[in-house]
């Protein structure tokens, strides 16, 4: 059984002057150890690292080793820390601040932008998916369909314009990184973008808000999971909380400054015949410093029927993920709860 439907974000909640313990149906029993981000500063260093402006290089020697540790990185990690992008720092900052501001709204205000379905192109919320949640996540989210029609809410002033200047530049990083992915699976440079149709590739963004929490180890920003597009930029404010799932282990990522941190997703994995994995993480929460993150997913497009990319598969090499339109996948791991790789394991073709 789900729990009842909180009437406020969890933001507001935070802010109640008397708050000293968090509501029980925000306590997720299930935190396993190395919750605390200190965890493994060893670990943490070992996160790889892919330099963007080595990968866009005329020169072909440059290039291919760019290209070399971004297959090596997915293949290991399914996520890394990108430097060298492009994204003006400033437009970064505004970003987090724009998303602030939004935050900052009252909840009545933020209420107009809602959003009742899934597929709604605005919409904003708490926790992931209350209707279907035994326990609350510690988070607030504005999620919004950027591309192919870009959408945007009304309110903070200025806040769309930032939005898309800084969708326009994800999606150039977007399409650089998943032009060295192809070549990295043995792929021409512009087969993944032509198989799933990127020019309609789907991208959203989502931003979180994660307030102070007076009991973080009881709670969790975003359970355990993996994200369904193909790649995901996520931007922070100074505060940490991501953590990465490596061989068994919660890795803290501690962010290098003006790095975009880049997971995989559920679609890469499918497209390359699950040469790349996608990458389980999680967010948690603290006791300081409320934590924004802005994470822009892009996926193929929302009409697309995803297999494994042809030229991956053969007799001894068989395909193991069942087509499904994005959309779809999209549809159920937004209606379900958000657990773990749960949506990919239902497409996933099972051979003893
Ligand atoms: O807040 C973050 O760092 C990551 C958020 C996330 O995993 C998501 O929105 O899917
Ligand atoms: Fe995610």
């Amino acid at each position: 059984m789900a729990s009842t439907q909180p009437a406020i974000t969890v933001k507001t909640l935070s802010e109640l002057s008397n708050l000293k313990s968090i509501p029980s149906n925000y306590v997720n029993s299930a935190i396993c150890p190395s919750h605390s981000p200190a965890s493994d500063p060893i670990d943490s260093n070992s996160i790889p690292i892919v330099d963007f402006s080595l990968l866009t290089s005329t020169d072909p020697h440059q290039r291919s080793e760019a290209i070399n540790s971004l297959n090596k990185a997915c293949q290991e990690w399914g996520f890394f820390m990108l430097v060298n992008h492009g994204i003006p720092e400033n437009l970064v900052k505004e970003v987090i601040d724009g998303t602030e501001r939004f935050f900052n709204m009252s909840d009545e205000e933020k209420k107009e932008f809602e959003g009742k379905h899934v597929l709604d192109p605005i919409r904003c919320g708490t926790s992931f998916n209350t209707s279907k949640e035994k326990a609350f996540f510690w988070r607030d989210y504005l999620k919004v369909f950027v591309h192919p029609i870009f959408h945007s809410p009304s309110k903070p002033e200025g806040y769309s314009d930032i939005m898309t200047e800084y969708c326009e530049k994800s999606r150039q990083v977007a399409k650089g990184l998943l032009g060295g992915i192809s070549e990295g699976l043995g792929l021409e440079e512009c087969f993944l973008d032509k198989a799933l149709d990127m020019k309609l590739g789907f991208q959203i963004f989502i931003a979180n808000y994660y307030p102070r929490c007076p009991q973080p180890e009881l709670a969790l920003g975003i359970p355990p999971h993996s994200d369904h597009g193909l790649l995901t930029l996520v931007i922070q404010n100074q505060v940490g909380g991501l953590q990465v799932q490596h061989q068994g282990k919660w890795i803290h990522v501690n962010a290098l400054p003006n790095s975009l941190l880049v997971n995989t997703g559920d679609h890469l994995e499918i497209f390359s015949n699950g040469k790349y994995k996608s990458n389980v993480h999680r967010v948690v929460v603290n006791n300081t410093s409320p934590r924004i993150s802005v994470a822009v997913a892009h996926g193929p497009s929302l009409e697309a029927i995803v297999s494994p990319a042809s030229p991956l598969v053969s007799e001894s090499n068989p395909p193991g993920y069942i087509p499904m339109k994005y959309k779809d996948y999209m549809q159920l791991q937004q209606s379900n709860q958000l657990h773990q790789k749960s949506i990919l394991e239902q497409v996933k073709i099972q051979r003893n």
